[in-house]
């Protein structure tokens, strides 16, 4: 039974395989300098593979009367110092240089693989030992063994390749060592443990998939160095001997010949670069492609590539919205207001919808809480008025307005000033925000110095106020610590204080108690209060807790499926929630709760971005659905103090659609 269950799931792990290899082989293809690289590639490679037939004449054939010419009809690159045909000498040189080229790549190749493979599963002693003999061949000076080893065999080239493919072999064993300990910890790799795979299977399907494209691309660069340096063996004389030809020692003929015929370098000079070129952008097509990206030009290696598609939506409200989706208007001047935010992810070709038209306002000195079920788009709200969303992502906003600057407008340096001293950010996550590399204490100096420009001694002064504002005591003692020696509740304190050196006006935190335990998370959520109460600072907190809103929130935003579904201040959506999915929310929750109370269940799951249903996106799962509810979408309309639902059981939503 167990084979079977096995064979189902290799099945389907094979079919997974070939269609993520089938994904990089495309998006390999999508790569017109990679795919460019390669045409070069193979024409040199068949061109020297088939020297014999194509060579005009044989590389040895010296015609005394027509020495140094230049390009012609019958010496297409011209003759050297003898009257030998360069094109000749080249294709023939060629053999020697490229079997050089793939000597020493399969030596290293073999020698990387093998051992990252091995030192990265097997640990223990072997992972000791590999990675000793790394430093090792590390230290040894490569040239000078290439030397030692071409004068013990006797300009043996073969010997010298095989000798490099071992100099370089170090590299690729950490690379690969290092990939497959990043994939050794997956839950996925110890869950195909479970299921009984043996480590050669494992290695075969998880391990060896995930270290390709790292391996594959530092063994391009091997390669094209090894082409350089078989090149400087020739040029040094220390390899084929003359009058056989190597490219390397046809450049030492070229340089001799400097002043008399300086065309010469060109064709010998040249074929290496190309050839040298065409590897090194094949190995960096290869790293693009393994990373999921297509386009292997320089932009997407630029920083402007990874800023997301911005639009300014200019558009007319429904008619249902004319009646009012603003959603307050007795408030101070909003510090952050968004206006009908969508942010859309690439899918395939296309893209899907994860947040649709998402208003709200945050006023001075307020807390917005943002609650909603895992998945209904809380976290990529924040993502896209911070604008720090994954790659291809498009945000399209009537208007996010901050501190009375249109964010939509901003260029990606603007937008970097406003994200840290406008608008600062804490994650989930703490320790993993911090570098482990350095003290906490350095980073919060460096946050303080980047944003308000000061000297090594203020900074060190802000940075201990900071600590001590977010009531971490003896700064100094903690200042010197690494994250690693912090714990959760002092990391996110180190976290916050950070986040308080640019001074922001708003600070949002997706998450921010979530992992701590109880205790702790009160204390947080405290601090959080007080330091909004002595600076005016407003704050959006992504929660699933509804706890942590009544503690810390004024106001809350519940969304559900990319939306907004209701909006209100807190005491008034807790004691009178007016949206089905609102009561089902607080009902499943515990604030409130008796000891010991059963809590319900929501049935059902949120719709997944792409396939939301036209009408109310809760219907599917609401107790008290109508016909109504599912035949046109609903408008968010507000109804009395602030109070804004979506739902058609609302009196003035009723009106609105009517
Ligand atoms: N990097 C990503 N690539 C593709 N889809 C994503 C990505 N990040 C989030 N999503 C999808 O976007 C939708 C909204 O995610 P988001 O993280 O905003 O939800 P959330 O309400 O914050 O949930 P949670 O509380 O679990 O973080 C989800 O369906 C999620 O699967």
């Amino acid at each position: 039974m167990s084979a079977v269950i096995e064979g189902a799931s290799a099945d389907a792990e094979l079919r997974a395989a070939a269609e993520r290899d089938a994904g990089f082989l495309r998006r390999l293809a999508r790569q017109p300098l990679t795919v460019g690289s390669a045409a070069v590639l193979f024409l040199v490679v068949l061109a020297v593979v088939f020297a014999p037939l194509l060579s005009p004449s044989g590389p040895m054939e010296q015609d005394l009367l027509n020495i140094y010419a230049l390009p012609s009809a019958d010496h297409l690159l011209g003759t050297d110092q003898l009257g030998r045909d360069i094109l000749s000498r080249m294709l023939h040189g060629g053999r020697v240089t490229l079997l050089g080229v793939v000597q020493a790549t399969t030596v290293c190749t073999l020698i990387g693989m093998t051992l990252g493979l091995l030192a990265g599963t097997l640990q223990g002693g072997v992972e000791v030992l590999v990675m000793r003999v790394c430093d090792v061949l590390l230290a040894v000076p490569g040239l000078v063994l290439l030397l030692v080893v071409l004068a013990i065999f006797g300009q043996n080239e073969t010997a010298a390749m095989i000798t490099l493919g071992i100099i370089m072999s170090p590299t690729l064993i950490r690379v690969v060592y290092s990939a497959t300990v990043a994939v050794r910890e997956e839950p996925y790799v110890a869950g195909a443990r479970v299921a009984g795979l043996n480590s050669r299977q494992i290695i075969m399907r998880h391990i060896l998939p995930a270290v390709a494209g790292p391996a594959l691309t530092q063994i391009s660069l091997v390669a094209a160095l090894a082409c350089l340096v078989e090149a400087a063996i020739g040029f040094l004389g220390l390899g084929v001997v003359p009058p056989n030809p190597s490219w390397g020692n046809m450049v030492t003929d070229a340089q001799q010949a400097i002043v008399l015929a300086p065309w010469m370098l060109v064709p010998s000079g040249g074929i290496i670069a190309v050839v040298a070129l065409s590897l090194t952008l094949i190995g960096n097509g290869i790293r693009d492609a393994y990373a999921g990206r297509a386009s292997g030009s320089v932009s997407a290696y630029s920083w402007r590539a990874l800023t997301p598609v911005v639009e300014r939506e200019d558009r007319r409200p429904a008619p249902a919205e004319v009646k009012g989706v603003e959603l307050e208007t007795d408030r101070p001047a909003p510090v952050l207001s968004v206006k009908r935010l969508s942010l859309d992810l690439p899918r395939g070709r296309s893209h899907v919808r994860i947040v649709d038209g998402v208003s709200f306002d945050v006023g001075p000195g307020e807390a917005l809480g943002i609650v909603g079920e895992s998945g209904c788009g809380k976290s990529m709200t924040i993502s896209g008025v911070l604008r720090v969303v994954p790659m291809g992502a498009r945000v399209v906003a009537e208007s996010i307005g901050f501190r009375g600057v249109e964010l939509t407008t901003l260029g990606e340096s603007e937008m970097n000033a406003v994200r840290g001293t406008g608008i600062a950010f804490i994650s989930q996550e703490p320790i993993s925000s911090l570098n482990p590399a350095f003290t906490v204490g350095h980073q919060l100096q460096e946050a303080v110095r980047l944003h308000r420009g000061t000297g090594r001694a203020e900074s060190k002064a802000v940075a201990h106020d900071l600590m001590s504002r977010v009531r971490l005591p003896e700064a100094e003692v903690v200042g010197r610590k690494y994250p690693h020696e912090l714990s959760g509740g002092m990391a996110q304190r180190i976290a916050i204080a950070r986040a308080l050196a640019g001074e922001p006006d708003l600070l949002v935190a997706d998450e921010p108690t979530t992992a701590l335990d109880v205790s702790v998370q009160a204390e947080i959520l405290d601090l959080l209060r007080d330091l909004r109460e002595q600076s005016g600072m407003a704050l959006i907190l992504v929660t699933h807790d509804w706890g942590v809103v009544a503690e810390a929130c004024d106001r809350a935003m519940v969304m559900y499926a990319g939306e907004v579904v209701e909006t209100a201040p807190v005491r008034d959506l807790v004691s009178n929630p007016h949206h089905p999915y609102t009561q089902a929310l607080l009902r499943s929750s515990s604030v409130g709760a008796e000891p010991r109370q059963l809590l319900p269940v929501i049935s059902g799951s949120v719709p997944a971005p792409g396939s939301w249903p036209t009408g109310c996106r809760f219907a599917a799962r609401c107790g008290l659905v109508q016909d109504r509810c599912l035949t046109a979408p609903v408008p968010l309309v507000p109804t009395t103090g602030g109070v804004s639902a979506r739902c058609v059981l609302v009196p003035s939503t009723l009106e609105a659609v009517r």
